[in-house]
């Protein structure tokens, strides 16, 4: 039920996907509490974040930052003018929120939440972290000094009290999916598999490589396969491509299985909507945190992890193939996703 309070909150999370839709969820969680709700979202300047707000929330005002991530090796040169755009950012940031007066932050990693958490602390201003990943993020690693409080996805992430196991909120659809939703996609026969592939929210030449030879042998399944290259495919009629979806979510809500990286936001919607799949984790993940949170899902027998060096085609397309799909009377009934309602109920200056 709305209520009449009135809330002022600072968001910011971003770069990718996997950062801005855990925000982006909880946002649209409050707005269903809050009649008179005002947020301010920090966005990465050209990414995601900043894209999709204005149509994913258009009540947010939106202020673009420049920080941008360090290079690495950490000693490059141009880490001294990233640190100086961070600055910056956090002089800006402090400006407009000793104006706006926030009652909290919600800051969901990426590099854009560091000048943001800094401004908060400087202004006494609380704020909270949210990490999806197994392992913390560097900007969540900085800012958890000073945060009330670290929402975390796993378990075995929390450090000391201050972490609140939460899970990591996905977004949900409001209404009732029947399967028919593939058809939208292209999907004329329903009771074959639907596998969805994708390489996280920035896509991934490899999985591309690799379905390329699963498509030369296996004819039964369909594939809504999301890629930058799409003409790639065009000669194999079970495959139905895609440069980006915007509500990949509802998708899940009616597919049978997943190819993918091992994004944690990714996993997370695996769980929430109880797919089978392939996992292949991004080896370039910092700290290999993407074979980390893979492993953690890996659970009887619906999750394959594999290497991206070492796959087999027959035994790769053996486990798709053992997948069950859903009926086609099949209809999706929403559902709470538990993780935002532990991240509102943990967050005191929610009344
Ligand atoms: C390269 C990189 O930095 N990767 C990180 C990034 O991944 P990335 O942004 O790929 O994150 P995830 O795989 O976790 O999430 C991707 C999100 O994009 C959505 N989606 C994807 C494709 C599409 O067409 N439509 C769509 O809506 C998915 O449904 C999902 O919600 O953030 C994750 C969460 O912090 C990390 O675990 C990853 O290691």
């Amino acid at each position: 039920m709305k209520n009449n309070k009135e809330l002022k909150v600072v968001f910011s999370g971003g770069g990718t996907g996997g950062h801005y839709y855990p925000a982006l969820s909880v946002l649209k969680y409050l707005n269903k509490y809050y009649n008179k709700l005002e947020v301010i979202y920090f966005t990465t300047k050209g990414r995601i974040e900043e894209k999709k707000l204005p149509t994913d929330f258009p009540k947010a005002k939106l202020i673009s930052l420049n920080t941008k991530g360090l290079e690495r090796p950490l000693y490059n040169v141009k880490n001294i003018n990233r640190a100086f755009e961070v600055l910056s950012d956090t002089r800006k940031v402090e400006k407009i929120i000793k104006e706006f007066k926030p009652v909290f932050g919600f800051l969901t990693g990426g590099y854009v939440t560091v000048p943001v958490g800094l401004a908060l602390k400087k202004q006494n201003i609380p704020f909270y972290l949210h990490e999806q990943n197994s392992t913390l993020g560097i900007s969540n690693k900085v800012l958890s000094r000073w945060a009330k409080k670290v929402f975390v996805s796993y378990e075995e992430t929390k450090l000391n009290d201050k972490f609140i196991f939460t899970g990591n909120p996905v977004r949900t659809p409001e209404k009732e999916i029947p399967r028919t939703y593939l058809r939208n996609f292209g999907i004329k026969d329903l009771n074959k598999r639907c596998i969805l592939v994708f390489g996280g929210s920035l896509g991934s030449n490899e999985i591309d490589e690799l379905m390329y030879k699963v498509y030369e042998k296996e004819k039964i399944n369909n594939y809504i396969h999301i890629t930058k290259n799409q003409e790639k495919f065009k000669q194999f009629p079970n495959v139905f491509t895609f440069e980006y979806i915007e509500n990949l979510y509802e998708l899940m809500a009616v597919s049978d299985g997943v190819v993918s990286r091992a994004g944690a936001t990714t996993l997370a919607e695996i769980q929430f909507y109880d797919l089978s799949g392939i996992l292949i984790p991004w080896k370039g993940s910092a700290e290999n945190h993407q074979l980390k949170n893979a492993l953690s899902l890996k659970k009887e027998g619906k999750i394959a992890v594999i290497d991206e060096e070492k796959v087999e085609t027959d035994e790769f397309i053996n486990f798709l193939n053992h997948i069950q799909p859903k009926n086609t009377e099949f209809i999706y009934t929403p559902k709470i996703n538990k993780a935002t309602e532990n991240i509102i109920n943990n967050i005191d200056e929610i009344l």
